[in-house]
Order: structure tokens, then C-alpha cells, then sequence
């Protein structure tokens, strides 16, 4: 296998959260709150509700931030009548770089099926967006033992007709549907054994090169305490983070990973 010189990225969705005025509080916080070179040895990237994009972007643009944002959901249509939905190229038009597709919460709360999260990845390039998929099992699946297959599964269908170009961009977010919200993080070893397997179906369907450079998320309780074990797994490229990320200080912590296995 090649040298692993991929850019950790740790992202903060901030779910049904925080409104505009605390969207920039939050932002300016978490900017203070992190050097330079930390921002460049770690991709940072925040995840807010639709209305709190403007505001992200402009204190991003009005100060020169060295942090990403992005979207979390699409619409698998490019416009027109469809009330309620935000298009790809209206997340372009704000500066996004980053667009969730598939997260549990959408998958479980309102229905989206596999063939909708592949059309919102689709999509996403369409707008020049980077997708960030998300698979994960709920706790049925992982107490029958058939997470692996599961979480493949997911992986294959939201990838489905991407051209090898575009696949090598995406990012892929595990997350155990049972670790989310709940305090109970997957050991180290658990998010290994399925961003390993994530690994080697991507070289498997599209060669070594494209699996080497895809970035590959854990997500589901992570916080300053335990992202480093998670960190230093060899097939974890980065977080995805819920709860953890509302707060600046935490989260800015968990950007200073390093500095966590250092102690
Ligand atoms: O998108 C983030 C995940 O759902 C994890 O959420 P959590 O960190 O609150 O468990």
C-alpha cells in the first residue's frame, strides 16, 4: 500500500442547531481558537443548517478563514418546483465545498433509499460539490454480525455510475447509527475492522491508487477524549462530528488531535 498522505478532515454538522447570530459566534470562535498550521495539517469544515450558510460565509470570506463549509442534505433535483428543497447550485452559489448525503437521520427519518442518496451524491458534482456519504449500521445489523456487508452495500449503491475521477474526491463518513447521539463511541478497533473494509472494497472496485487517496470518516460520540485512539487507526482519515462540534473550545480540541497522543 502507498504512503498515507491524506489530509485529515474533521467536521463539525451542526444538525438542527444554532441560528444565525450563534452561526457566527461559533465560526469566529473556532477560528481564534486554532493556529494557522493547525488549520493547514487538518481540514476543518463546518456543517450548518441552511440559514446559517450566508452568515458562515461571509465571516469565512470577511476574514479569510482557513476553514471549509458545506450543507447537510441536497436536492437531487437542479430547480424548479419542488417546495421545500435547496438546490446544488444554490449551495455553489454560497461558497459551500462540502455537502452530507445519506446521513442516518435523513435515511431513517425521511426514507431516503439508496437510489436517492446516489442522485444527492450525483448531484453534489453536478454543483461542484464534494459529497461526503455516509454509511453506518444500526444496532440489529451489528448485533447479527453483518455490519461489514451492510456498510459495503451502502457504499456501492451511493457510488453507483460515479465516474473514477469522482469517486476518488469523496468522502465517506462511517457511522454506526448506534454510537450517534448516544455517549456510546465504537472502540477504535469496531470504526477500524469497517473503514478498513470500506478501503479495500473502493481498491477492489476501483483499483489501489483511488482507495489510497479517499478519505474516510468516523463518526457517532466523538470528543476530545477519544478521537485520538480513532485517529491513529490506520484507515481513519477524520471525524465526523455532531454534539461534540457546537462547542468551540471542544471542538478546536479535537482539531489539536495530535496534541492528545503526544500527552
Ligand atoms: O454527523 C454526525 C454524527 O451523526 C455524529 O453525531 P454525534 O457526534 O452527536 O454522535
Amino acid at each position: 500500500m502507498a504512503e498515507n498522505t491524506r489530509r485529515p478532515i474533521i467536521a463539525g454538522n451542526w444538525k438542527m442547531n444554532l441560528n444565525h447570530f450563534e452561526a457566527n459566534l461559533l465560526v469566529q470562535k473556532l477560528a481564534a481558537s486554532l493556529t494557522e498550521q493547525q488549520l493547514a495539517d487538518v481540514e476543518v469544515a463546518v456543517l450548518p443548517p441552511f440559514t446559517d450558510l450566508r452568515t458562515v460565509q461571509t465571516a469565512v470570506d470577511g476574514d479569510k478563514l482557513s476553514i471549509v463549509y458545506g450543507a447537510q442534505d441536497i436536492s437531487r433535483h437542479k430547480g424548479g418546483a419542488y417546495t421545500g428543497e435547496i438546490a446544488g447550485s444554490m449551495l455553489e452559489k454560497l461558497g459551500c465545498s462540502y455537502v452530507l448525503a445519506g446521513h442516518s437521520e435523513r435515511r431513517e427519518y425521511h426514507e431516503e433509499s439508496d437510489e436517492l442518496v446516489n442522485a444527492k451524491v450525483k448531484a453534489a458534482f453536478a454543483s461542484n460539490l464534494t459529497p461526503i456519504l455516509c454509511v453506518g449500521e444500526g444496532l440489529p445489523i451489528r448485533e447479527e454480525g453483518t455490519h461489514v456487508a451492510h456498510c459495503t452495500a451502502q457504499l456501492d449503491a451511493g457510488l453507483a455510475g460515479l465516474k473514477p475521477e469522482q469517486v476518488k474526491q469523496v468522502v465517506i463518513a462511517y457511522e454506526p447509527v448506534w454510537a450517534i447521539g448516544t455517549g456510546k463511541t465504537a472502540t477504535p478497533e469496531d470504526a477500524q475492522e469497517v473503514c478498513g473494509a470500506i478501503r479495500a472494497r473502493l481498491a477492489e472496485k476501483y483499483g489501489a491508487e483511488i482507495a489510497d487517496a479517499i478519505r474516510i470518516q468516523y463518526g457517532g460520540s466523538v470528543k476530545s477524549a477519544n478521537i485520538a485512539s480513532i485517529m491513529a487507526q490506520p484507515d481513519i482519515d477524520g471525524a465526523l462530528v455532531g454534539g461534540a462540534s457546537l462547542d468551540a473550545e471542544e471542538f478546536a480540541s479535537m482539531v489539536r488531535y495530535r496534541e492528545h497522543i503526544a500527552r
